[in-house]
């Protein structure tokens, strides 16, 4: 992470802006785990009773956003944690997904980002570090009826839209989109949509990497420059930013 966060320094430092969205569902996990709790999820969204929300929130909203906003401050990035109220959500009504019913809970879609304060944010100087516990209204205006958990890359692509960003920067941990996904050499520098759709369809993008390819083509179509998926190690988003696809899969709209 402190490597990541120092190419964000360097990167504000040359005028970029940005905004730091992070997860912290294998802390969350672990902390449930150690709490006796069950871990369910379906299709990469965490089920998420009374119980896991606490935890989601302490692990996430808690442990997991202090940390990155402690790390960026120390990598020397004027960062500052907002929460719940920049994110807001309606709780997802139970979906058909994967053939049967499911009722995930305390797990929300997101409603309305507020804008508004993000940009103010970076009229300060500052970078706003944003965890995916939303607040939950049932209308963007309506009062707040609680807390609700949503996934991470949801948050960081609904941002980006609502921003209108040049770039989103989606990390994860292979690096890219693989021909091979076995076989980190193989990765594809840039890819437009109807090459994504073929490779989804052919079954050469696969599990966690279609949700991420298919949120990529929304945020593409919605508006944001360009997506990139790339790793997490040190210089990967400064080579990234500088050349699209040198490091990492750059989706671009036609
Ligand atoms: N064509 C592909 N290129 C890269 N990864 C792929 C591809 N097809 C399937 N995958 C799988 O997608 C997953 C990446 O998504 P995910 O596990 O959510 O990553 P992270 O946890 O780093 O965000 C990996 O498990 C990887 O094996
Ligand atoms: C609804 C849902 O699944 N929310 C996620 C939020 C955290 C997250 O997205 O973390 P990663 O990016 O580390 O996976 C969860 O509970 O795990």
């Amino acid at each position: 992470m402190a490597e990541v966060l120092a190419d964000v320094a360097r990167l504000v430092d040359a005028g970029w802006r940005f905004v730091i969205c992070h997860g912290g569902g294998p802390q969350a996990t672990a902390l449930g785990q150690a709490l006796g709790l069950e871990v369910a999820k379906v299709a990469g969204q965490r089920v998420t009773d009374a119980a896991t929300l606490e935890v989601v929130s302490q692990a996430i909203a808690g442990q997991a956003s202090t940390t990155v906003v402690a790390a960026a401050l120390e990598a020397g990035v004027r960062a500052v944690g907002v929460s719940a109220g920049v994110v807001q959500a309606t709780r997802r009504r139970p979906v058909e997904v994967e053939g049967r019913t499911v009722d995930y809970g305390f797990v929300g879609d997101i409603t309305a980002i507020d804008t508004e304060l993000l940009r103010g944010l970076w009229a300060l100087g500052r970078t706003p570090v944003v965890n995916p516990v939303a607040v939950w209204r049932g209308e963007a205006t309506g009062p707040a009826r609680g807390r609700l958990n949503v996934n991470g890359d949801t948050v960081a692509a609904a941002i980006a839209v609502e921003l209108g960003v040049d770039h989103l920067f989606a990390m994860t941990a292979v690096g890219g989109v693989l021909r091979d996904r076995h076989d980190p050499s193989t990765r594809i520098a840039v890819l437009d949509e109807p090459n994504a759709r073929e490779a989804i369809a052919a079954g050469v993008i696969a599990g966690g990497m279609i949700p991420k390819v298919e949120e990529a083509l929304v945020a593409l179509s919605r508006g944001v420059g360009a997506v990139h998926i790339l790793g997490a190690k040190a210089g990967l988003l400064l080579a990234e930013a500088e050349l699209p696809g040198r490091v990492g899969t750059a989706l671009r709209a036609e």
